[in-house]
């Protein structure tokens, strides 16, 4: 097979899945998070909509306002490989972390080709500053942050010069960084077509490549990072896990490791709408 083929497949992390076909898989997808979502959305008390920038996607959306108002808080950034899906898809997120009484923010933001990907870094960095004002002013003790698979990236985009340039009180503020089916390693994307929106050059994939970075100087106050990924995901998003939480682990930062057995790069994040579910209950333990 051609070496152009492979890599398609190897960033295709539908074409792993075990337990549909492709399309199959996606619709059912689609399918399952909009309807979880919509009933979580008419369940419980939200602010939605709550512009962070310009434009009509760099909104967010709070859920659990019904809470104490110092109650901990997580917040989500989704996946798509920054050109598709939106924060609606994963208003239920929010739905088991408020059994355990915890707030959740869902960030939204413009998708390439509408802008760069260095944009949608620094959407993601304003949008949490903006939940770090939020936090602050409601006296709220402790954060986490996730994404899943590109939302991952977004996530751990925010270390290290983001994050150590934050206040101390907004920097102790977050506990934990939950890293879910991540890309770390962005360079076999640009020979791909998902680099058709995104249109990176090597030099661009290279900078925007958390593998690369130097995570040394967040040690201090660091929260810890779960860099967590799934078995049958592609081959290609294991390794990426597996080597970036070597890094992470030789430059002495705080992490754990996970590979969650019989899941998949999509049901690894539906899983979130159990209450039970390890990672619901690790964000929960590392808000404590
Ligand atoms: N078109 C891709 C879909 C995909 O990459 C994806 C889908 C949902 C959530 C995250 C994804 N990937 C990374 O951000 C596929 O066929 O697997």
């Amino acid at each position: 097979m051609s070496e152009m083929i492979e890599l398609e497949k190897l960033y295709s992390p539908s074409y792993w899945n075990k337990r549909y076909p492709r399309d199959e898989l996606i619709q059912k997808y689609e399918e399952l998070i909009s309807t979880l979502s919509n009933d979580t959305r008419h369940e419980i008390a939200c602010n939605l909509n709550i512009p962070y920038g310009n434009g009509d996607k760099r909104k967010l959306d709070v859920f659990g306002t019904d809470l104490p108002t110092d109650a901990p808080i997580f917040i989500f950034i989704h996946g798509g490989y920054w050109q598709e899906g939106n924060k609606d898809l994963f208003s239920y997120v929010a739905r088991s972390l408020h059994r355990h009484g915890c707030k959740t923010i869902i960030i939204g933001y413009t998708l390439c080709p509408q802008c760069t990907l260095h944009e949608i870094v620094s959407d993601v960095q304003l949008a949490i500053k903006v939940c770090l004002k939020y936090a602050l002013e409601n006296k709220t003790k402790c954060i986490s942050i996730g994404g899943h698979s590109a939302g991952a990236h977004l996530a751990i985009s925010l270390f290290p010069k983001f994050y150590t340039n934050l206040t101390n009180d907004e920097r102790k503020l977050l506990k934990s960084v939950f890293l879910i089916s991540g890309i770390y390693n962005l360079m076999p994307l640009v020979k791909t077509t998902i680099n058709d929106p995104l249109k990176l050059t090597e030099v661009e994939a290279e900078n925007l490549s958390p593998m690369f970075w130097n995570f040394e100087h967040v040690t201090d106050t660091s929260p810890k990072f779960f860099v967590i990924a799934s078995e049958n995901d592609s081959p290609a998003f294991v390794k990426q896990s597996e080597l970036f939480a070597n890094n992470l682990k030789k430059q002495e930062v705080p992490n754990e490791y996970m590979l969650l057995e019989e899941l998949d790069h999509f049901n690894i994040i539906e899983k979130m709408a159990d209450e039970n579910y390890v990672i619901v209950k690790s964000i929960v333990n590392s808000l404590a």
